[in-house]
């Protein structure tokens, strides 16, 4: 079993990295701390980065999480070789670049690149943003999934990943007391569904609807309240077509993990939803 800690990073291939960082640092809020021809990352905590653009493909998009243990990285992909999972040690130039002492990479059934990450590197200094938006830090990531059914078996058994709820067959899956890090959406393609960053309040939430609607960014659900996280949230369009999402999701499961029950919301939008607001997402239509 392999033991992860939390989601750690998103990477994002973009034709446009000047495009991506107005976007990142005027519109959601995030801080820019390096900038090259071909690399922007972004912090929205203590952490050097938890978004990071490359010049290249935007169909490229990988996710991270932190190993509970770093002495385990060797393990964990012996364990997913072992399974014929296809996945591979990253070099020192690439665990140079994710700002990590070490990490190995391996594709989930549908495809998705998810990487494991040893000992990631501290900011040293506090997210100062240019824009307060109210970030908490990044929460997490709707991953695409072409079966979830099959996907979830594959975290289920591979890694310490708990099921928080289902909505149809999409599980909410958490790696720690939160109530969710990843939730895999029903997809016809791989790649990332939407990006999470936690703010601190419904203010914020109520703020960005106002501002993000001033500058003409498209909101494509919200805002609204999810029965299952419990969080107020907001989703709009970024670069690339990108969805990214604030909430408020505060819910937590603490005590005896294995003795939480996991819910099962049906496929509807009164599961999505439980003021009434619709999604203009095409994973979350019905
Ligand atoms: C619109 C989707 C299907 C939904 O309801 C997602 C729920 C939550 C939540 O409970 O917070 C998310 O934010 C998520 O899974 O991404
Ligand atoms: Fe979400």
């Amino acid at each position: 079993m392999i033991e992860v800690r939390d989601i750690h990073y998103a990477r994002l291939g973009t034709r446009d990295l000047d495009a991506a960082e107005r976007y990142a640092t005027d519109i959601i809020g995030l801080q820019k701390v390096e900038r090259s021809s071909d690399r922007l990352y972004l912090k929205s905590d203590s952490r050097h980065h938890t978004l990071a653009y490359f010049l290249g493909d935007p169909a490229e998009q990988v996710i991270a999480f932190e190993l509970k243990d770093w002495s385990t990285l060797g393990a964990a992909h012996e364990q997913l070789r072992a399974a014929d999972v296809p996945c591979g040690m990253g070099s020192e130039a690439e665990a140079a670049d994710r700002h990590v002492e070490a990490f190995m990479w391996f594709l989930d059934p549908t495809g998705n690149r998810i990487e494991l990450v040893a000992r990631p590197h501290e900011a040293g200094r506090r997210y100062f943003p240019t824009r307060d938006a109210g970030i908490l830090g990044f929460g997490h990531v709707g991953l695409c999934s072409t079966d979830p059914v099959r996907d979830q078996a594959f975290w289920l058994s591979n890694f310490n990943t708990l099921v928080s709820d289902w909505i149809g067959p999409c599980p909410l899956l958490r790696v720690n007391a939160r109530h969710h890090q990843m939730a895999l959406f029903a997809a016809k393609r791989k790649g990332i569904q939407h990006i999470n960053h936690q703010v601190a309040e419904i203010d914020d939430i109520m703020r960005a609807w106002y501002f993000l609607n001033e500058k003409k960014i498209r909101i494509v659900f919200g805002p609204g309240r999810h029965p299952t996280s419990g969080g107020n949230f907001l989703y709009f369009e970024g670069p690339d077509g990108m969805i990214f999402e604030y909430s408020n999701s505060d819910r937590t499961i603490i005590g005896d993990l294995s003795a939480y029950k996991p819910r099962q919301f049906p496929l509807h939008p009164t599961s999505f939803c439980m003021w009434g607001s619709k999604p203009d997402i095409a994973e979350f239509k019905e």
